[in-house]
């Protein structure tokens, strides 16, 4: 990969991230899902971004499986791989944060250093872990794309939780029960958001 380029110099602009938070009325956060294929991700991020949303706060939500069709399809699941596509994502939500937005991000992200990498890139306080946590039983009978059977027959290599690790957060800001009701783990996160006063209670 290319390196920094020190005759390429940061330009500040008049319109600051005050500003534009201002003009939302809200925050610019990261909600950063983590957690195994299945565990849940997508669904959860998905329904606290329609909460949100009906709540008429600016939001966006980034998901794995999508982002892996463009910005990252050049990308597999090797871990070098797996690193680049959470550091691209992470500069991506690093300036929808500048933007103002409330972005969540549905990615594996399996390992400690990539998310710590990502916390490192934001502004105190942005970057917000949500460690969906659901057993590795639970999401393999899941299994809505077939492809932990996939895994277990010896189709699909460098399947995480089978033959790739993951490493569970340590101090998440906030752990989801991920057996629990999708209702009930958006209105944790929704008071969660009020609590941090990055939504209006
Ligand atoms: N080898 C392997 N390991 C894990 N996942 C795999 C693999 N191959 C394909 N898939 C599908 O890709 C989705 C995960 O992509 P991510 O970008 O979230 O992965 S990572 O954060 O870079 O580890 C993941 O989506 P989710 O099930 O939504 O998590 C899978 O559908
Ligand atoms: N809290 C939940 N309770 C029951 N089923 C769930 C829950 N969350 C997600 N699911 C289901 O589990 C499967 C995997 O969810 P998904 O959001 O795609 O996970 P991920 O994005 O982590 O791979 C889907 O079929 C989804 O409907």
């Amino acid at each position: 990969m290319a390196q920094h380029d020190e005759n390429v110099v940061w330009h500040d602009h008049p319109v600051t991230r005050d500003a534009r938070e201002q003009q939302h009325g809200h925050q610019g956060v990261v909600l950063w899902f983590t957690g195994l294929s299945g565990s849940g991700k997508s669904t959860v991020a998905g329904a606290l971004e329609q909460a949100l949303h009906r709540l008429g706060v600016s939001t966006y939500l980034l998901d794995g499986d999508n982002v892996r069709h463009g910005l990252c399809r050049d990308l597999g699941f090797s871990d070098a791989d797996r690193k680049e596509n959470i550091r691209r994502v992470g500069e991506v939500a690093k300036l929808m944060v500048d933007a103002g937005l409330v972005v969540l991000t549905a990615f594996i992200s399996p390992h400690r250093a990539e998310r710590q990498m990502v916390r490192d890139m934001l502004p105190e306080a942005r970057f917000i872990e949500v460690f969906v946590d659901t057993p590795l039983a639970v999401c393999e009978a899941r299994d809505p794309k077939g492809l932990y059977k996939k895994a277990r027959a010896g189709e699909l290599r460098n399947f995480t939780g089978i033959d790739s690790v993951y490493e569970a957060p340590e101090q998440p800001e906030i752990r989801l029960a991920g057996e629990q009701l999708v209702t009930k783990l958006t209105a944790q996160l929704l008071d969660l958001l009020r609590h941090r006063d990055i939504i209006k209670s």
